[in-house]
């Protein structure tokens, strides 16, 4: 289904800049609206998000042997979850794979047990759950994975965050995170969203459309530094971590216990 929510947004009449929505476009939330579109959205919004879903496919295969467990944060509608049991399924630990889908969207879980259910294999090894990923008590993991999803939590509970992921997982255990993120150089921050909008608009986005849901993320999805992410990654524990994809503002990172 085509994503249209910002289509018919109001982006104010009688303002002179058309890139200026106006002012009430409400806060984002992951609601039934956004859950139904979500898929369209995330693939012509996020440069890269095929690519991270097969790294984390790549990832599943080096990371979740025999019996592990695997933790998928926000997982909207399973993409990331059906792609580590992917990497399970292809070596062969599908039978004993247990792949944890937290999300504390009900219509984005009610969307994803749809999703997964039409794959049985896959079905087999995925637990769904309606959850705060930061309230959630975590069992001992091999892989972790937060595809664009730790950049809507507030930052001021992000470290206690990574604390409780890096105790969960076991020794070489893996920490896949991809986020969206800011520069410090503002020139340079302003540059690579000028180029991520551009990217939106080859994707079929309009400007009103651009901007009316840059207004809607402003207060929702709080980018932070690559420099950031690496310093509070090193700060939770974690010996080996790496930023292994950066495109314009979005980054991933691999972090080892
Ligand atoms: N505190 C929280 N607890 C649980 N879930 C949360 C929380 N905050 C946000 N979410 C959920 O995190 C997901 C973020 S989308 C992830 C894409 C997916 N990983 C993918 O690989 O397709 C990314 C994006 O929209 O850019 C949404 O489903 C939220 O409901
Ligand atoms: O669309 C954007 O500008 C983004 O940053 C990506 C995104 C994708 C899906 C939901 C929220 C943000």
């Amino acid at each position: 289904m085509r994503d249209e929510i910002y289509r018919s947004v109001d982006a104010g009449s009688n303002n002179q800049d058309d890139a200026a929505p106006a002012a009430s476009v409400a806060p984002f939330r992951f609601n039934e609206t956004v859950a139904h579109v979500f898929h369209d959205m995330i693939n012509r919004s996020v440069p890269g998000y095929s690519l991270m879903l097969e790294l984390i496919t790549l990832l599943a295969g080096r990371h979740a042997g025999q019996g592990a467990r695997c933790y998928d944060l926000g997982c909207s509608l399973g993409a990331s979850a059906l792609a580590i049991a992917q990497g399970m399924k292809r070596h062969g630990n599908d039978k004993t794979a247990r792949i944890v889908g937290l999300d504390n969207s009900a219509a984005m879980l009610t969307r994803c047990r749809q999703n997964v259910l039409r794959d049985a294999e896959a079905a087999a090894m995925i637990e769904l759950l309606e959850a705060d990923i930061c309230e959630h008590r975590y069992e001992p993991s091999e892989f972790i994975v937060s595809n664009f999803t730790l950049q809507f939590v507030p930052p001021e509970k992000r470290p206690a965050l990574l604390g409780r992921l890096y105790d969960s997982l076991q020794p070489g255990g893996a920490f896949f995170l991809a986020e969206k993120i800011r520069y410090d150089d503002s020139e340079v921050d302003r540059l690579m969203i000028e180029i991520h909008e551009r990217f939106k608009r080859s994707r079929g986005y309009s400007e009103l459309e651009i901007a009316a849901k840059r207004a809607a993320l402003e207060a929702v999805l709080l980018p932070e530094s690559s420099e950031t992410h690496i310093s509070r990654l090193k700060d939770a524990g974690f010996s080996q971590v790496t930023e292994c994809f950066r495109c314009l503002n979005f980054s991933a990172f691999l972090a080892i216990r």
